[in-house]
Order: structure tokens, then sequence, then C-alpha cells
């Protein structure tokens, strides 16, 4: 494809995913339907879509509208591209900048509001400030910005030190990331990750540095019995495994067991033996687990980097159904904690009323309980936004501090 092409196609997928498409299956469709496109092609224009998504009000403030086309010429500009040799109108080259165009772009931000500037739907703007205080306007600059790939080596297979030569062979470079244990961060060529040895073999998984904190900072130990109650794909299951250095009991469940379709696979390549509780072993579970961790379903606002278009289909409406959601699992999950065991709450939130306010409120309706602390993380950290909590149980059921 040639460099306009490629613009043409980002075009069309962000008109549909502004339409309301989800943006995955968007470029899945379209990637299977355009068999002249390479792999590098698909790259590049999957690169221009989430970018494009990522600063969707301002750069369609800057290319004058809410259009794909406005959003790539106005990310085209800010790159420096020369843009009158993209936009020909030739071959598949988007058609030529018209003077209203040209127009806005001079225009720049100037004049143009907060949610615009800093790229964020305006009804969330009372709960980003309120959660987010000072950190406000970096974080949400963060958010306008790719991010970094982590990977956690697996040390259930092998050390930090070989997993860095293994990569390095298939020529993924990386470097420390001190904020997790096990963590590592690509400096150079991330797409050759997934073919890498490292990756096939099982001695690294790609993990936003955040998640493998929550893990870290679980308090799990080899011998010990965990549930990963909201286990999802498995990418915490697999973080719990290595941290249980393969000793001990751990179970994975998720309210829908299509989601963890692979961890089995997952597993295997890991070298992690982890048992999946159907609904019914689940139900059947007794008070027994040493930790149970909840990583609950939330409004990603911590991960909007990784999936922008989620950003922009947030509503009030949608913010609301969590809450109430997250406690009714918390309160189920706690039931499967042993008396005098944990139990860990997690979301990919950067909002108070997902976090801080679940924990407390979750202590108020379980007052045997003891909270244990909590940490809200950042893209200012370095890896996506996300919040933990710990309780312990009460010793004694019934028992009252
Ligand atoms: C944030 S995701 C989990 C991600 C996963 N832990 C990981 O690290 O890849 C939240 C999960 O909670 C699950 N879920 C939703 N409602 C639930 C419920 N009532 N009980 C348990 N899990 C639920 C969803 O299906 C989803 O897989």
């Amino acid at each position: 494809m040639t460099p306009g092409a490629r613009l043409s196609a980002a075009i069309d997928l962000l008109d549909a995913i502004l339409a309301g498409e989800p943006a995955e299956r968007e470029l899945t469709r379209w990637a299977r339907a355009s068999r002249y496109a390479g792999s590098k092609d698909r790259a590049a224009v999957r690169d221009l879509v989430f970018d494009g998504l990522r600063r969707r009000r301002s750069l369609g403030w800057l290319g004058g509208g809410d259009t794909g086309r406005a959003i790539v010429l106005a990310g085209q500009a800010a790159a420096g591209a020369e843009l009158d040799e993209l936009f020909t109108g030739e071959g598949f080259d988007p058609s030529p900048i018209t003077p209203a165009e040209r127009e806005a772009l001079a225009q720049g931000l100037d004049g143009a509001p907060e949610g615009v500037r800093l790229d964020f739907p305006d009804a969330l703007r009372d709960d980003l400030t309120v959660s987010l205080g000072d950190d406000f306007e970096p974080v949400l600059r963060a958010m306008q910005e790719r991010a970094p790939v982590d990977l956690r080596v697996n040390t259930l297979k092998t050390t930090l030190a070989a997993a860095t030569v293994v990569l390095a062979r298939d020529g993924v470079q990386v470097g420390p990331q001190p904020l997790a244990r096990a963590a590592l961060r690509v400096l150079e060529n991330p797409r050759l990750v997934a073919a890498s040895r490292a990756y096939t073999q099982g001695m690294v998984e790609l993990q936003d540095v955040s998640s493998q904190l929550v893990v870290e900072a679980a308090g799990v130990r080899p011998g010990m019995t965990v549930l990963d109650y909201c286990a999802g794909g498995g990418g915490k299951t697999l973080a719990l495994a290595a941290a249980m250095e393969g000793q001990g009991r751990l179970m994975a469940w998720d309210a829908n067991p299509r989601r963890m379709a692979d961890l089995p696979e997952r597993a295997r390549r890991a070298g992690a033996s982890v048992r999946i509780l159907t609904d019914a072993d689940c139900a059947a579970l007794r008070p027994t687990c040493d930790l149970v961790l909840v990583d609950a379903p939330c409004s990603g606002t911590g991960a909007w980097r990784r999936k922008p278009d989620a950003k922009w289909r947030l509503d009030l409406q949608r913010l609301e159904s969590f809450p109430p959601l997250q406690d009714q699992i918390l309160d189920a999950a706690a039931t499967r904690v042993r008396p005098g065991g944990a139990l860990v709450y997690a979301t990919c939130s950067l909002l108070s009323r997902e976090n801080e306010a679940r924990a407390h409120a979750f202590l108020d309706r379980h007052p045997d309980w003891t909270g244990e602390g909590d940490r809200r993380l950042s893209p200012l950290d370095g890896g996506d936004g996300f919040y933990f909590a710990r309780f312990r149980a009460p010793k004694r059921r019934g028992a009252v501090k």
C-alpha cells in the first residue's frame, strides 16, 4: 500500500468506529477483506487508527470536524508530514485538502475547550478532576500517547537475564522496568514479541507493569490456596501461578467462561498448573482460600491508551452501572476467603467511585474485616492506571475487630 492508501484505509476505519463499531472488530474485518495489505501495512493502519482515537477530540478540532478524515489529516499535520504529497486525490490517496481544512489546521488548539485539548468526554470531567486532583492534566496528557510495552518474565521457566538474551536473539531489545520484580520494558521492536521464541515458549507474557504489581502486592506465597475470581483471559492467573512458584492450589473462575477459553493453552505454555472452575465448582467452593483476587469489571479508564475507543463509549449511565456490580462481586468473592485469609480488589480504573469508594463501602458492609492498605497507579507511575486494595478476613467468622 502507498502511504496515501494507508491514510485512506485509516479514514474509512475511523468513520466506522466513530459510528459505533468496536475498533478491534473493525480492524480485523478490514484486514480479512484487504488481502493486498501486508503486515507492515496492517501495523501502520492500526497505528493511524489508534493514535487517532486517543486524540479524537483534539485532532478532530484541528482537522475541522469529528470525522476520520479530520482526525487523520490533523494527525499527519502534527507529525510534520508533507500533507500535499499525501492528500493528492490520485490513486488511493485521500482527496486534496480544502481551504476550510487549511484554515482549521492553521487555527490550532487556542481557544479549544479543556475536554478537546485533553481528549476526554465532558461527562466525565467531575469524576476525573475529583479522582485525579493535581494529576488531572498530566494523566490526561499521558493518555493521549501510546502505552509502553511491558513483559512479565515467567519465573516458573526462566530468569530476567536469560529472557533478555533470548528476546535479543529475535530482535526484541528490552530494558529494566523497576516497578515490578519480574517486569521488563520493551525498548525496540514490540511487534516482534508475539512471534519470538521467548514468547511462544512461555518465557515471557505481554503484561502491563501495573497488572504485575497488583499480583505482587497481593502477597501470594508458595503453598497457598488461591482463587482468581474474575480470571478473564488469565493474565493475572498466570502471574499468580509464577508467584506461587508452582506450589499450592490455584483456581480460576469467571462469570463469563468463554473469556477463559484460551487459559488452558496459555497455562500449558507457561508451565502453570491452574484448575478452571465451572459455575457449579465455584458455587460449591467453601471459605477455604488463603487469597481471593477480584480483578473487577470496571470503566477501564486506566487503560484508555490501549483501548482508546472505550474512552468515547463511556458515559455516565455506563459508569454508574459498575459500582453496584463491583460491590456484589466483592461480597460474593469474600465468602470464599478462609478465616484470616485475604481478599484483593483491583480495577483498571482511575475513578474514585470504582476504587476507594468501593473499598470503604466493603469495610462498611463488613466491619469485622480489616483494610490492609490500597494504592492507585496512574500512567505517571509508568504503566496503566490501576487501583488495588487488600482486606483481611476476621480470624473467626462473626468476630468483631
Ligand atoms: C477486568 S476483567 C478481568 C481481567 C483478567 N483478570 C486478566 O488479568 O486478564 C473482569 C472480568 O470480570 C468478569 N466478570 C463480570 N461479572 C462478573 C461476576 N459477577 N463475577 C465474576 N466475574 C465477573 C468479566 O467476564 C471479565 O472477564
